[in-house]
């Protein structure tokens, strides 16, 4: 009888932008009856609620303590998104652009970092079966997981599969700034390009969704059995 199918699992999935994260989590943690925790979702909120309020991104000590106030409620079921600030459903707000394009000044805020990792510690610890999801969930939220992966793959496919999600919304430049250059500036405060120590690297550049799927599977697997 495999351990994956029951009991208390952990599985912890990083990557940059446009390489699968929420979607083959979303899938893996169905597949699993887990709850689905989007932690860049969080990142996201707390953009939106300062841009909100008028105050300077730039604003170290400011964006520090709106991450602090921020009275914010995730969905962790993963077939109901919802993402609420103070009550105010921003579940479709926080996939703008304008939120892309400024989510790094607060992903860059050492201690906005410290108190949304204290807070997305708390829900993984809250829920019996979970897959996080995001940039330091291996590394600095939950090494101890069951499972940990890196899915990765190539800029030209990430950049491809962002573009198809926007629509065809957003020109070259505009998904370079919101993919790539948004990568090179969160680079700087936590490492998601090479799998630490006891991560399993999934590249997904030549798998298409089901197929990269069922390799995270694998890999929540193969992790169990070790
Ligand atoms: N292996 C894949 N092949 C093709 N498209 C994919 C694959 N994985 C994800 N996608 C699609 O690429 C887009 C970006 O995926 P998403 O899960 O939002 O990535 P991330 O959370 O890492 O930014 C989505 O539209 C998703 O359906
Ligand atoms: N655990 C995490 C999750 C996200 N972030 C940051 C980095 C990203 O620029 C933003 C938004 O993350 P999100 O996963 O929504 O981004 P993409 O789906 O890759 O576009 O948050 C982070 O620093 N640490």
């Amino acid at each position: 009888m495999s351990s994956v199918e029951n009991g208390r699992i952990v599985v912890a999935i990083d990557g940059p932008s446009g390489s699968g994260k929420s979607s083959v989590s979303k899938a893996v943690a169905r597949t699993l009856n887990a709850a689905y925790l989007d932690t860049g979702a969080m990142y996201r909120a707390i953009t939106f609620s300062v841009l909100a309020e008028g105050a300077d991104l730039n604003d170290a000590a400011a964006v520090a303590q709106a991450v602090r106030d921020a009275q914010l409620q995730i969905s962790v079921d993963p077939d109901a998104e919802l993402v609420q600030i103070a009550g105010q459903d921003v579940t479709q707000a926080i996939r703008e652009p304008r939120i892309s394009e400024n989510v790094s000044a607060v992903a860059t805020n050492l201690e906005a970092r410290a108190e949304l990792v204290r807070r997305q510690q708390e829900i993984i610890a809250a829920n019996e079966r979970i897959v996080a999801e995001g940039r330091d969930i291996t590394t600095v939220v939950a090494p101890d997981a069951d499972a940990r992966i890196l899915l990765t793959a190539s800029e030209e496919a990430r950049l491809r599969r962002r573009g198809l999600q926007l629509g065809g919304t957003q020109n070259d430049a505009q998904l370079e700034a919101q993919v790539l250059a948004r990568d090179a500036k969160d680079s700087t405060v936590v490492n998601f390009t090479e799998a630490a120590d006891g991560v399993m690297t999934v590249d997904s550049s030549d798998l298409d969704f089901e197929q990269t799927i069922a390799a995270v599977l694998d890999a929540v697997q193969a992790a169990k059995k070790n």
